[in-house]
């Protein structure tokens, strides 16, 4: 069919999930071709890739849709074999690394929720949230007993990193928009100093939305979520 060996990923700039993908593709090297979806009129490929939720992101390897961004981190880490591993090579410690992105992975819900809430329930919201992010603060000391790596060509990010990233790579952004600190250093240092590692790595800054761009989207959000802007 000619789609061997091809790599085709649908995705949005600013999802979260599609950009751990992009991220995961350009720390393994991989070749591929991006399509931009219009999810307000998604794609017939999109569609046909990805009848059961019709979200992004999905690859398409060889031809063959691969859904939801977890599973697609794993399939390409089965795949692409060559390069260094997202995952750990031991079983234990990868547990642990699913562990924490199934633990990290509702706070997308929990941030796109704060976009129909303001005064006391926006607050409610942000305490729920920095309360889940002490517990992340904790847990990740056995992640990184010795400290978050600097990332370098040698050291590169993994899928739990990657997964972080793509939640937090733009809370600073995010906290722009809402007028609050949520993740301040004082109270996360780990979290903060995990974050700012990961911002000085090429292809993190290569998939990371500009700012004023990712403004004027959560703006366009807001509107159409806050239920009293309808
Ligand atoms: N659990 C999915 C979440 C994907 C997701 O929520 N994608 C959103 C963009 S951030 C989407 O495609 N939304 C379109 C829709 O819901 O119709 C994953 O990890 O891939």
């Amino acid at each position: 069919m000619g789609e061997e060996g091809s790599v085709k990923l649908h995705g949005m700039w600013a999802s979260p999930f599609a950009r751990r993908v992009n991220l995961a593709l350009k720390l393994k090297g991989i070749d591929y071709d991006y399509i931009e979806e219009d999810l307000a009129n998604k794609s017939e490929e999109l569609l046909q890739y990805n009848p059961i939720s019709k979200k992004v992101p999905v690859l398409v390897h060889n031809g063959l849709p691969i859904v939801e961004s977890l599973v697609i981190l794993e399939y390409i880490d089965e795949t692409w074999t060559d390069s260094p591993y997202l995952l750990p090579k031991d079983p234990y410690q990868r547990a642990k690394h699913r562990f924490w992105a199934a633990f990290f992975e509702p706070i997308f819900d929990m941030m796109k929720k704060t976009l129909m809430l303001q005064g006391e329930a926006l607050e409610t919201a942000v305490k729920e949230l920095s309360e889940k992010l002490d517990v992340a603060e904790h847990g990740m000391k056995e992640i990184y007993p010795n400290g978050v790596p600097s990332f370098s060509q040698e050291v590169k990010p993994g899928y739990l990193d990657i997964v972080f990233c793509s939640l937090f790579g733009t809370q600073d952004v995010i906290e722009e928009f809402f007028g609050i600190k949520v993740m301040t250093p004082e109270r996360y240092p780990l979290l903060v100093s995990w974050i700012d590692a990961l911002k000085q790595v090429p292809q993190v800054q290569e998939v990371t939305p500009p700012k004023e761009k990712l403004l004027g989207f959560l703006q366009f959000l807001r509107q159409k979520y806050l239920p009293q802007n309808a």
